[in-house]
């Protein structure tokens, strides 16, 4: 397939996938675009989740409006520093409690816009938040991505059974479809108590890293409930080093880093 040049100056494409609805993968596609640009790199999310886009609310960009250039779209900045842009099917929502509704062809032609019109320009990382699942919107991503030598997933988990049960079937869906797994990050994976930092697991707690060990995944990291998360929601990129996750974010980012860059 042919390479559609909007992507051309991006240097690595990760993308978020779990095979079960709010686990945290939008939180953690979050985080992750959040550590990387403290260290300097230039970021992009783009928001494929057509049914469920919360990356506009978790990036404090509610309510703005994508605009087009004569190049194609130009991705929301989330920063002064212009680090950090955002694509976004809740962007051309009129209302942010509208939801879409499109049948499978709408969706489709919508994912390959959202892949082929994005102005990205030069980009350290696009970071892709996809559908929960393995539906045919999964596939497209996919398939469109893989001409682009993806460096792999993120796959995100929680401790309950259910969604490891989930993980075993995104796992073998990414060896089906044939791109790499970076690696698994467990969330919610215990709670930090505020008042005396003990953590208490209120799942039974390992199951991803057990899961990895099964699959041969690399193990990227546990993330614990925390409160400040749904709490940061204005001037996040400033609050973001200072924030209990940043620690926790920092060792997964070592990791995405040091396996995106063995997977070129
Ligand atoms: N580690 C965490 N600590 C506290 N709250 C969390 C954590 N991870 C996720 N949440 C909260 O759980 C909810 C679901 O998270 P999120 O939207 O990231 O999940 P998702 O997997 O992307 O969901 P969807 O299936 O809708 O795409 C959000 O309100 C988020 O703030
Ligand atoms: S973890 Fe410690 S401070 Fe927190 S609720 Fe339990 S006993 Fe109290």
């Amino acid at each position: 397939m042919q390479q559609p040049p909007q992507l051309d100056g991006v240097k690595h494409i990760i993308l978020v996938m779990s095979g079960k609805g709010g686990v945290g993968k939008s939180s953690v596609t979050t985080q992750l675009a959040l550590s990387l640009i403290a260290r300097g790199k230039t970021v992009g999310v783009l928001d494929i989740d057509l049914c469920g886009p919360s990356i506009p609310r978790m990036l404090g960009l509610d309510g703005k409006g994508v605009h087009q250039s004569s190049a194609g779209w130009v991705p929301v900045f989330a920063d002064e520093k212009k680090q950090l842009c955002c694509m976004s099917i809740g962007f051309m929502l009129e209302n942010k409690d509208d939801s879409v509704v499109w049948r499978g062809p709408k969706k489709t032609a919508m994912i390959r816009q959202f892949l082929t019109d994005t102005c990205w320009g030069e980009l350290d990382y696009l970071i892709v938040d996809t559908p929960p699942g393995t539906s045919d919107e999964n596939i497209s991503i996919v398939e469109h991505l893989k001409a682009y030598n993806p460096d792999g997933v993120v796959l995100v988990t929680t401790p309950q059974a259910v969604a490891l049960a989930d993980v075993r079937k995104q796992v073998s869906f990414c060896r089906q479809v044939g791109v790499p797994i970076l690696g698994l990050v467990e969330n919610m994976s215990g709670f930090i108590c505020p008042h005396c930092a003990e953590c208490n697991n209120l799942f039974s707690a390992g199951g991803g890293e057990a899961m990895s060990e099964e699959f041969a995944l690399n193990f990227l990291g546990r993330v614990p409930i925390d409160p400040t998360l749904t709490a940061m929601d204005t001037d996040l990129v400033k609050q973001f080093p200072t924030s209990s996750l940043f620690p926790v974010f920092s060792k997964i980012t070592d990791r995405v880093e040091e396996f995106a860059t063995r997977s070129q």
